[in-house]
């Protein structure tokens, strides 16, 4: 039997918003969740992604959260294109349009371009972090399959099931990112609880034995942060981040922007070398100036 998403989405069909108007044309699946399944689709010579949600109550929260960060002059700011009703087998199936993000999951990323990445990543997601918390809201389910990173090291949220007002139970959450998982808070929507998330993410993919797994299978009582500082040992790039780290982890920042002065001055004092970074465009603008240089003699003085 075709389910509706099977015949919504394949590609080449198109998608009309009831009330907008507004024509799609499928060219993809990208992904499908637990809330959704998400389409690259183009409107004229523009792509973007668009996510039909299972739920109509869960899927007109994360639209309002959308919009409620997006609001103020940040980042987000025009990520959400559209927000409209689709009819397919005589059913109305919601569905909203947003920025297509080009890019590769943090694992992957890491994988191809090396762990001192990290640094900049870690940088890049607190200043996303401190714009949502800026706009009274934390981002909730924070983990690495709700971002995405591309170019050099730049990361964009998806995913915005689980932002919530702040002073707010969280509404979405996974395991082990989660602070009330290993009775390190409450579920309660306070930067310093996607602060200890953002520490987990970070362990996460440093973690080069997997470990993560297996904390879902433990009993409560045997979940300990000590599990994480031996992470915090053996990785050379998480030793460098640990006192960061142990402050997340004990939700000892009270805002996210104090947690990201904290990181530069942390990666300041230590003197990470971002020249080991592998930075091809460094190697382009080199070239680039001796040629404009190498131009501008012949020009003048040849
Ligand atoms: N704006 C976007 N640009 C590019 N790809 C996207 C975008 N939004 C979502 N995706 C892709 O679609 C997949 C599913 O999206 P999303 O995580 O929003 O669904 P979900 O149902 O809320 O998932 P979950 O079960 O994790 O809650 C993502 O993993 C990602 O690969």
């Amino acid at each position: 039997m075709t389910t509706w998403y099977d015949e919504a989405f394949r590609p080449g069909s198109e998608i009309k918003g009831k009330w907008n108007g507004r024509v799609y044309v499928v060219e993809r699946l990208l992904g499908a969740g637990s809330n959704g399944i998400v389409a690259l689709v183009r409107r004229g010579s523009a792509r973007f992604a668009l996510k039909a949600g299972y739920e109509t109550v869960d899927h007109q929260s994360e639209i309002n959260s959308l919009l409620a960060i997006s609001l103020k002059d940040n980042s987000f700011k025009n990520f959400l294109i559209d927000a409209d009703d689709m009819i397919v087998q005589g059913k109305g199936i919601s569905f909203y349009v947003m920025r297509y993000i080009e890019g590769v999951t943090l694992s992957d990323f890491i994988h191809k371009r090396g762990q001192d990445w990290i640094y900049v990543i870690g940088s890049n997601l607190l200043r996303k972090l401190t714009e949502i918390h800026k706009s009274g809201y934390v981002f909730g389910d924070l983990k690495a399959e709700n971002m995405i990173v591309s170019n050099y090291g730049d990361v964009d949220l998806i995913d915005f099931g689980g932002v919530t007002s702040k002073g707010r139970a969280i509404k979405q959450l996974t395991e082990v990112y989660d602070r009330g998982f290993w009775s390190m808070g409450e579920r309660v929507a306070e930067e310093s609880y996607d602060l200890f998330s953002f520490a987990i993410l970070l362990l996460k993919s440093l973690d080069h034995r997997k470990r993560f797994t297996g904390f879902i299978k433990t009993l409560p009582q045997n979940r300990e942060l000590d599990h994480l500082t031996a992470i915090m040992k053996e990785n050379p790039v998480a030793a460098q981040l640990a006192p960061f780290l142990n402050k997340a982890l004990h939700g000892e920042f009270r805002t996210s922007e104090e947690a990201s002065i904290y990181w530069r001055k942390l990666l300041a004092g230590k003197k990470v070398a971002y020249s080991t970074l592998k930075l091809p465009w460094l190697k382009i603008c080199f070239a680039a100036s001796l040629f404009i240089c190498g131009a501008t003699i012949y020009v003048f003085w040849g």
